[in-house]
């Protein structure tokens, strides 16, 4: 296959719904194939364990985060240089439209632009980096508005390694516990990763655009095609869409530890 001719990134934190938007990119088989090709970690080469979501451990908080056994990607363990692992996730990535896409994490952005710099592309900004390494890069920004139902989500996913329905990563079949210190740091720090996206872009002069995942999920044609018009899909319109790839995840007791989260939180204002 030809290298990719233009990039699309699909840019956004953990739990936005960023898969169930990327797979449904992938089934149109005109807008790459957006998968996370590059959250490894350097000092690991693993995604982001458990533990490393949070800043401070508590023997109490620890308790509750598994411990597993992961292996790095076979494609990046068989990969004798970084450089030969961004030309299999480039073609990887690639459909035959000559489109590349990747999905990328604020998480990680930082330690995947050190790897592209290490093997010899330049830049200050990060995105001036990867506008180095891939062709016409656009961004599309996942935005999910309910910042405490993604931490909520956040929070049973790293305990229980369930990244989606019907899956997971490990034998631990845990049933997830409320933790209200551990969603508050989640919801600060995705908050956090959401507002350096935008001082980034911003200081880019780059307007990406934005996809609303309370949007997506309500209105699910409409907002695709609004995707697929900005990355210049031939017959946006026309494409045939997927119904929703995946399925949601939270159930009931999502909802009730979104309640028991924000009641907690009006009453210690209250109590101010
Ligand atoms: N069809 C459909 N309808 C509604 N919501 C859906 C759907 N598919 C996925 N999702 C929800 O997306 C959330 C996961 O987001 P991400 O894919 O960004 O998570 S990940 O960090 O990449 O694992 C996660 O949110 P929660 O439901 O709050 O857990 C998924 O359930
Ligand atoms: O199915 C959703 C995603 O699942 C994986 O990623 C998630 O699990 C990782 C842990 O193994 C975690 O570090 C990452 O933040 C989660 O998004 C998978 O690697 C993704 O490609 C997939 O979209």
């Amino acid at each position: 296959m030809s290298p990719p001719a233009e990039s699309v990134f699909v840019c956004a934190t953990p739990r936005s719904g960023s898969t169930l938007f990327c797979e449904a990119l992938s089934a149109t088989g005109v807008a790459g194939r957006p998968a996370e090709y590059f959250e490894a970690l350097r000092g690991t080469d693993l995604p982001r364990q458990p533990q490393e979501y949070f800043d401070e451990l508590t023997p109490e908080l620890e308790a509750l985060l598994p411990r597993f056994d992961q292996q790095p990607a076979p494609e990046l363990a068989r990969s004798r240089t970084y450089g030969e692992y961004l030309a299999w996730a480039r073609r990887e990535g690639t459909t035959p439209n000559g489109v590349f896409s990747a999905k990328l994490m604020w998480g990680y952005l930082g330690e995947f632009a050190d790897r592209l710099r290490e093997v010899g592309y330049a830049g200050d900004s990060d995105l001036d980096v990867l506008a180095g390494a891939f062709p016409r890069p656009r961004y599309i920004r996942v935005v999910r508005l309910g910042k405490v139902e993604q931490a909520v989500s956040l929070w049973t996913a790293i305990q229980t390694q369930s990244w989606r329905d019907g899956e997971t990563f490990t034998d631990a079949d845990r049933e997830p516990v409320f933790h209200r210190a551990a969603i508050d740091h989640l919801v600060r720090r995705l908050t956090e990763q959401e507002d350096r996206w935008g001082t980034l872009f911003a200081a880019q002069g780059i307007a990406p655009l934005t996809i609303v995942y309370e949007e997506l999920v309500e209105h699910w044609e409409v907002t695709m095609r609004r995707a697929l018009r900005y990355i210049g899909a031939a017959d946006a319109d026309g494409i045939e869409l997927p119904a929703p790839p995946l399925r949601r995840q939270s159930n009931g007791r999502s909802q009730s530890w979104v309640e028991r989260f924000a009641g907690a939180a009006a009453l210690s204002r209250s109590t101010w």
